[in-house]
């Protein structure tokens, strides 16, 4: 590994989605001056709601403290085989908790969800969603591999990321831009995933865990040798300083990694 990931840890999920917020509005002014869009991919999980919390909290007015969802391009780090009303659609879920919550004023992202055409054949499914980041990454045919401005991640019990599960083969995967998935060990199995070459390409990765059932993976994953092998060790080995981990304290009690100051 290049420079080690960040850790940055906050008393709860409140001050976790402050600062959160302070980093995605940085990541958006980036991929603004690079590309006038921000182009980020958001888990399932948890996460929506943390990322809701954090951008809907009032601006100060400036620019740098404003989401401009109208150059918002969202994409799915990991979907569910499901309609896009299904109660397991991640789609659904960040429809529910952000996308709907966003008013008028703030502008609408472009959301790139599924193709429900294809929810019978995953392997379908995951090359129309690949083909989509094709069109929207690859204007010049050179582009190996799409560069997110950002991925929000979540980081399941057992160090999964995205639907990239520890000792699966998908995580030897290394053409296919987005895989498809059909024996998730977490339901629903049928799914599509982002790979994880796609995943530390990012110009900028966070994960967001929160919560004391966090504790013993994010030992494992920051303090442990074995833990490199996880998924989100994976992540940590392959893009290094790129990583930012927002924790609160009770998801990183007794984990010994040191702790960043400040964003
Ligand atoms: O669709 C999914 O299942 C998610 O994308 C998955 O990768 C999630 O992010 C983690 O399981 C963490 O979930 P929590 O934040 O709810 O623990």
């Amino acid at each position: 590994m290049g420079k080690a990931p960040n850790l940055f840890t906050y008393r709860d999920v409140d001050t976790v989605a402050q600062h959160l917020r302070v980093y995605v509005l940085q990541c958006q002014k980036a991929g603004l001056a690079r590309h006038d869009a921000f182009k980020v991919a958001v888990s399932g999980g948890s996460l929506p709601a943390t990322l809701a919390k954090a951008l809907l909290a009032p601006s100060n007015g400036s620019e740098d403290d404003t989401p401009q969802f109208n150059k918002w391009e969202i994409f799915f780090a990991d979907e569910r085989a499901v309609p896009l009303d299904h109660e397991d659609s991640n789609y659904r879920l960040v429809k529910e908790e952000l996308l709907d919550c966003i008013p008028e004023s703030m502008g609408k992202p472009t959301v790139h969800s599924i193709d429900i055409e294809n929810l019978d054949d995953t392997q379908k499914l995951a090359d129309r969603y690949q083909e989509l980041l094709m069109n929207s990454f690859a204007a010049k045919d050179s582009v190996k591999l799409p560069t997110f401005d950002l991925l929000l991640l979540g980081c399941g019990p057992d160090g999964h990321t995205c639907s990239l599960f520890p000792n699966h083969e998908l995580l030897r995967e290394t053409d296919a831009w987005v895989a498809a998935i059909e024996d998730s060990p977490k339901p629903p199995p049928r799914r599509i995933t982002l790979t994880l070459p796609v995943v530390t390409h990012g110009t900028k990765i966070a994960f967001v865990a929160t919560g004391s059932g966090k504790k013993d993976v994010l030992k494992a994953i920051l303090d442990s040798e074995e833990g490199r092998s996880l998924p989100c060790g994976l992540v940590n080995e392959g893009a290094g300083e790129k990583v930012s981990w927002f924790t609160d304290s009770s998801a990183v009690e007794g984990v010994a990694f040191p702790r960043r100051g400040s964003l």
